[in-house]
């Protein structure tokens, strides 16, 4: 039997303060370990340390676990937060697949982790704040504020300079795939779609870079945030070992505010252009091309029915071109009106895999990606983002992304293939996948 919370506990206690804005550097390497970030177009920078709060899980039932584990530590607090950012919010992922993070380098990463940071600074339009969070028994205001000064005076006092590290450079790459393994994965895909028990499916890569210096976190993901403002960035250091999985993805798998839901289609690609007239015939191309209009609408067609069950509206723009800095996709924004209060993490299990990083009909996908991924996706490609008391949260899908090992990066990149693929093309659109990160890899020239 449960027994009740003596009443004497708080449960979550929660403190902010406004703070000289540290830079990002200061902040980042102030902070305990494990790390943590998150920054999106309409969010603040969030950088967490340490974890007043881990949520674990594993399985199948992982979504319904974190939730479980989100709603208890919610459910009572004492929280002045001082601004809207930076109230209690839980930041974390998934694995893609249940079972995932088995092999190198996903061991330290669980299936399923979602932390409240203990301290975090936030990066806010009204200011720069700093938090404290405590959810331990024996917590109480007075030990919190007590915490929240000496951080104040750590991150003011914070003798970091922002001396922005050069790009370590790369010794030395490994491919998971080569070209003819790639082409003859392609076509076997291709193949399976052709014969119709398979419509799409998402195959990816991974590439291992020997870096020649330490990897340099802070300016690294200093850089990735400003350099992609318009997409989410996100870091997740694990609690052992010295991993980090980072990312600036342009997808984002859903956003929930009342009941009020939005969400992207997201896929078919094309390159950009040495001009902004090249760029424009390249745009004008893509919303053209046959092949990538049909597996686009097959990402939104089927974002909105796995949207239906839970919606009371549901209104989708017209078919567009999203310019980023490597590539061009497809894109079409997704808004819904929910028929009653849910939660976030109900409709990121609804949606995920979506077929922009899965496929279809989904259990055929799946099991061609594992029958010819040489490797474990890990959190790539799956959801990543904040839940907050109220359930409200949004996630984005963790593609452009990486591992990194003190002197190694792990990166991760996949195509959309349909009947008509050419393997070729879909090789160079995955090298052209991998440059946001490969761009802050490769030495300085
Ligand atoms: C799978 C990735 O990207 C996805 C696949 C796309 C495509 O095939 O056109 C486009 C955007 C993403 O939905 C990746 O970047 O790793």
């Amino acid at each position: 039997m449960d027994l009740p919370r003596p009443t004497s506990s708080p449960g979550l206690i929660s403190r902010s303060i406004r703070i000289d804005p540290p830079t990002f550097g200061a902040a980042f390497e102030a902070l305990p370990t494990p790390r943590t970030g998150w920054s999106a177009p309409d969010d603040a920078l969030v950088l967490g340390g340490d974890a007043a709060a881990t949520i674990t899980a594993t399985g199948t039932d992982r979504f319904a676990e974190i939730r479980m584990g989100a709603d208890e530590l919610f459910e009572s607090g004492d929280v002045h937060a001082g601004t809207e950012a930076a109230r209690p919010r839980l930041f974390g992922g998934f694995a893609f697949h249940e079972g995932g993070c088995s092999g190198s380098p996903w061991e330290p990463f669980p299936e399923a982790r979602f932390v409240l940071p203990r301290v975090q600074v936030t990066f806010a339009d009204n200011g720069t704040w700093l938090t404290v969070n405590d959810a331990s028994t024996d917590a109480t205001a007075a030990t919190v504020e007590e915490r929240l000064d000496r951080e104040r005076t750590a991150i003011e006092g914070s003798t970091v300079v922002d001396d922005r590290p050069p790009r370590p450079g790369i010794r030395e790459r490994r491919r998971t795939t080569d070209r003819r393994a790639w082409k003859r994965s392609v076509e076997a895909a291709i193949e399976r779609i052709r014969n119709g028990d398979l419509r799409k499916v998402v195959l990816a890569q991974a590439l291992e870079a020997e870096l020649a210096a330490t990897f340099p976190r802070a300016a690294t993901l200093e850089r990735l945030t400003a350099k992609y403002p318009d997409c989410h960035r996100y870091w997740f250091e694990p609690d052992d070992g010295e991993a980090m999985f980072f990312g600036a993805t342009p997808e984002r798998l859903v956003s929930l505010r009342g009941r009020t839901v939005e969400t992207d289609a997201l896929a078919g690609t094309t390159g950009r252009g040495e001009t902004p007239a090249e760029d424009e015939w390249l745009a004008e191309e893509l919303l053209a091309d046959s092949k990538n209009v049909h597996e686009h609408d097959l990402v939104a067609e089927t974002i909105r029915a796995q949207l239906e069950p839970y919606a009371a509206s549901i209104a989708a723009g017209s078919r567009r071109v999203r310019r980023l800095a490597t590539v061009q996709h497809l894109h079409t924004p997704i808004t819904a009106e929910l028929d009653a209060d849910r939660h976030v993490l109900e409709l990121v299990e609804a949606l995920h895999p979506t077929p922009a990083v899965g496929g279809l009909p989904p259990a055929q996908a799946l099991e061609t990606i594992h029958e010819t991924e040489p490797f474990d996706r890990g959190w790539y490609a799956a959801p990543v983002g904040w839940i907050d008391a109220a359930g409200n949260g949004a996630f984005a899908v963790a593609i452009r992304s990486a591992v990194a090992e003190p002197t190694r990066a792990t990166l991760f990149a996949g195509v959309g293939l349909v009947a008509d693929s050419d393997p070729d093309q879909e090789w160079d659109e995955i090298q052209l996948k991998y440059r946001p990160i490969l761009d802050e890899l490769e030495a300085d020239r």
